[in-house]
């Protein structure tokens, strides 16, 4: 908390941190000797010898942003480096910049919180740069942890939109839905953004309502994560039930392209594949579920663990 009140502290824990890099928002991802992939995390002396190699000012170090704390106590920090030549970065530190969407299939469900956090904070210093009531530059602060307008004393934090993220079931199924736009033969749970003023089962239940047609009987709060897309926002996942007798989908507005039932067997053969399946090549129709890192996979954990008991 300190580092982000007090910009001294904040510069010399700098000194002695570590730091994320990122292109036009991209991570930088490096492979693994097992054929993955890992996001290195670099003392911050060797990003500055990055720098003076590619002979830039050893002050763009300073733009970098306070994304937390290791285990171990060390500053982390995230550094967009848009203005460096990408191929040069890349060789010098032997990584590849990657479309986030891809780093959270590549990387440890352990690394994506950080490279997500790293991500967003830096998306927002972007689209912040001005106040929105004056339209003069806003400055942040050495964490940036926020940035002011100093002709109308505003102040502006990162901001999330909050999600409520839904597993409905019937009792014996679940339901899952997809969006056009989601890659081929993934199939997710309901989501939708919280109206302004809305509770979080005000939210669940109209999404419900809205998307597919059902009345919600039950629902109850699971879990949170933060998710980069499309800017930022705090999902807030539940799962919740319908009445057995009252199941019929009825898909309405334009958001999903299909929403199935799935039975327990069908939902526990698409945890055990791959995400996205090595072998979809050819197999249209082969269903499968967000990997671990999103909270849908273990909201759709959690459910057929439950019905196992059950
Ligand atoms: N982490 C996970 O496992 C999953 C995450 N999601 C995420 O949940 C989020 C919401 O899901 P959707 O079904 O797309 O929401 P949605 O059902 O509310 O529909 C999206 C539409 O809502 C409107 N909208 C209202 N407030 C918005 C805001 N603050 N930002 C953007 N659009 C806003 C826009 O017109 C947008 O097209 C998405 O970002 C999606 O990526 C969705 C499924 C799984
Ligand atoms: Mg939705």
């Amino acid at each position: 908390m300190n580092l982000k009140e007090d910009d001294e502290l904040c510069r010399r824990a700098l000194q002695s941190g570590t730091v994320l890099l990122y292109h036009k928002l991209s991570p930088l991802l490096q492979r693994t000797d097992r054929g993955g992939y890992k996001l290195p995390i670099f003392q911050v002396s060797v990003v500055n010898g990055m720098l003076e190699k590619l002979g830039k000012d050893a002050e763009v170090i300073n733009s970098s942003v306070l994304v937390g704390c290791s285990d171990s106590l060390l500053a982390q920090f995230c550094l967009e480096v848009a203005e460096l030549e990408q191929n040069a970065v890349e060789e010098l530190c032997q990584g590849v910049f990657t479309d986030l969407r891809k780093a959270f299939f590549l990387l440890r469900s352990s690394e994506v919180p950080l490279v997500t956090r790293g991500q967003a904070l830096l998306r927002w210093h972007q689209t912040h740069s001005y106040c929105s009531a004056t339209g003069k530059p806003t400055q942040r602060n050495q964490a940036g942890s926020q940035r002011v307008c100093h002709s109308s004393g505003i102040t502006y934090y990162p901001q999330m939109a909050p999600v409520v993220i839904v597993l409905v079931s019937d009792g014996e199924r679940c339901l899952l839905a997809r969006q056009p736009a989601f890659p081929r033969g993934m199939y997710s749970a309901l989501a939708g953004f919280c109206d302004m003023g809305e509770t979080v089962l005000e939210t669940l239940r109209r999404e419900v309502a809205e998307e597919v047609g059902l009345e919600v009987e039950s629902a109850q709060y699971s879990s949170s994560q933060h998710w980069p897309f499309p800017q930022s926002s705090l999902m807030v996942a539940c799962h919740a039930t319908v009445s057995p007798g009252s199941s019929q989908i009825n898909l309405s507005g334009a958001e999903l392209e299909d929403a199935r039932w799935f039975t327990l067997q069908e939902v526990q053969e698409a945890l055990q594949r791959n995400s996205p399946p090595r072998d979809i090549k050819g197999e249209a129709n082969v269903f499968w579920v967000p990997p671990s890192s999103a909270i849908a996979n273990q909201l759709i954990q959690e459910w057929a663990n439950q019905q196992l008991k059950s």
